[in-house]
């Protein structure tokens, strides 16, 4: 039988779950260094350490919903939306969501897409958060939070799992609204 790569409880102290982001160089293309998050979801201690350090930043903010980014970000949007006790609205790649949608298009580090949201599923003024578990370049948090306000809610801010900083993500998203990440490399 094939050895397990890292313990399942790992009993990591809270500080330590970034240290299961594995780098995988040339994935999903050549020349990009993938942080891949997985490791730490797949370890029961580290995932709600993660979660807990995705919501510290929030539970004073008043939220009415979370907003996920599809694919990875559902990973985290839900949970961190039980941890908040609020509601989750996925953010979803064409064609996945029924009725009527509004749409963004959006550059990332390694291609181009488009992400949805259901018009309606929210009322306007409902004050959410944006969550996805990478911010590298900022083009997918960047329309998110366009669509988000072109259906006239309230932006409160962003988190996510892991900012890489050399990517300049941040500088993108600018400093109007918060933006908070659980670990930087
Ligand atoms: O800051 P950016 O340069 O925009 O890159 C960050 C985005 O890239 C990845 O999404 P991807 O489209 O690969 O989708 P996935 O979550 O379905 O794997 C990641 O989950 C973020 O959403
Ligand atoms: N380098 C990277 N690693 C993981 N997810 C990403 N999304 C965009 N760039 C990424």
């Amino acid at each position: 039988m094939m050895a397990i790569p890292f313990p399942l409880r790992s009993g990591h102290p809270m500080t330590d779950w970034p240290r299961l982001i594995r780098d995988t160089p040339d994935f999903p293309s050549p020349g990009v260094l993938f942080k891949d998050i997985m490791p730490v979801l797949a370890d029961a201690e580290a995932f709600a350490a993660a979660i807990d350090a995705l919501a510290a930043p929030w539970r004073d903010a008043r939220l009415d919903a979370v907003l996920a980014i599809e694919s990875r970000g559902f990973l985290l949007g839900a949970p961190l939306a039980q941890a908040l006790g609020v509601g989750l609205v996925p953010l979803r790649k064409p064609g996945k969501l029924p009725g009527a949608v509004v749409e963004q298009r959006y550059a990332l580090e390694y291609g181009e897409d488009r992400l949805q949201m259901q018009a309606g599923i929210l009322p306007a003024g409902a004050r959410v958060l944006l969550v996805d578990d990478v911010l590298a370049t900022g083009g997918t948090l960047l329309a998110a939070r366009t669509l988000a306000q072109r259906l006239g809610l309230d932006v409160v801010g962003a988190g996510v799992l892991l900012e890489i900083v050399a990517l300049a993500g941040r500088a993108r998203w600018g400093t109007d609204l918060p933006l908070r990440a659980a670990c930087m490399v």
